[in-house]
């Protein structure tokens, strides 16, 4: 793994590395972010303490639909959480929320064949942001250091990727064991700025939601920022 003390984003870093030919199996890590970049085009703050963290995974023909890594990454960052004390939720598509609040973001982006995956953990401090409440694991547990943080999720997400490989059917389910109910209410809000309210169904083949909205039909949703209500 390599870490360095500075950077503007993990995530463009390891997409610039991606471009010139890196291998999969590259882990950096920042002690912090000058332009941390969140989903949506949103900003992420990465002062020193939390975790800022990017890799990259090389898909290759047959294998599971690459979306579906955000599923991976998300079972992976849960089972690392949990090892240092605390249990989170999984809300879709990969936030882990511990009381309804945010403990952590990842962000996935592609270059060409390779899936760059971010992750963003509030390990020692978090953001207050009425409108999106945000935590730690300080909050809650003895913060682990960033570093044994990084390694334990690396080694772990390893694990989650090799299953992955042999078929997406494993990494579904635990995601589902470890997410909000089927029937929970949720609001999409998708990228248009318009709002899907509807019930959790489950995922589809490639990770979507699925909502059953109040007329008893279905929506899939690919992209946008979902809201418990
Ligand atoms: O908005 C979100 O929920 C996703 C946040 C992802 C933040 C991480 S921090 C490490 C990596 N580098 C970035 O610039 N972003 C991701």
């Amino acid at each position: 793994m390599r870490t360095v003390a500075e950077t503007g984003s993990t995530n463009a870093d390891v997409a610039e590395l991606a471009r010139s030919g890196a291998s999969e199996g590259l882990w950096l890590r920042a002690e912090r972010q000058t332009s941390g970049k969140g989903r949506q085009g949103r900003a992420w703050d990465s002062p020193a303490g939390n975790l800022y963290l990017s890799t990259l995974v090389r898909t290759r023909p047959g294998e599971p639909s690459p979306a579906t890594l955000a599923l991976v990454a998300a079972v992976a960052l849960e089972e690392a959480v949990a090892l240092f004390g605390v249990q989170p939720m999984l809300k879709w598509p990969n936030d882990l929320l511990v009381d309804g609040a945010k403990l952590s973001g990842i962000l996935l982006e592609r270059v060409d064949d390779a899936v760059i995956i971010g992750f963003g953990v509030n390990l020692s401090h978090h953001p207050v942001d009425l409108d999106r409440p945000a935590t730690s694991i300080a909050a809650h547990a003895p913060a682990p250091e960033p570093q044994v943080f990084a390694e334990t999720l690396a080694e772990i997400f390893a694990r989650w990727l090799s299953r992955w490989r042999d078929g997406v059917a494993p990494v579904r389910e635990r995601w589902l064991a470890k997410a909000h109910p089927a029937g929970t209410a949720l609001t999409a809000r998708l990228s248009d700025g318009s709002a899907i309210d509807g019930l959790f169904e489950g995922l589809d083949s490639h990770g979507a939601l699925i909502l059953r909205l109040a007329d008893s039909t279905t929506r899939v949703i690919h992209a946008g920022d979902v809201f418990l209500l």
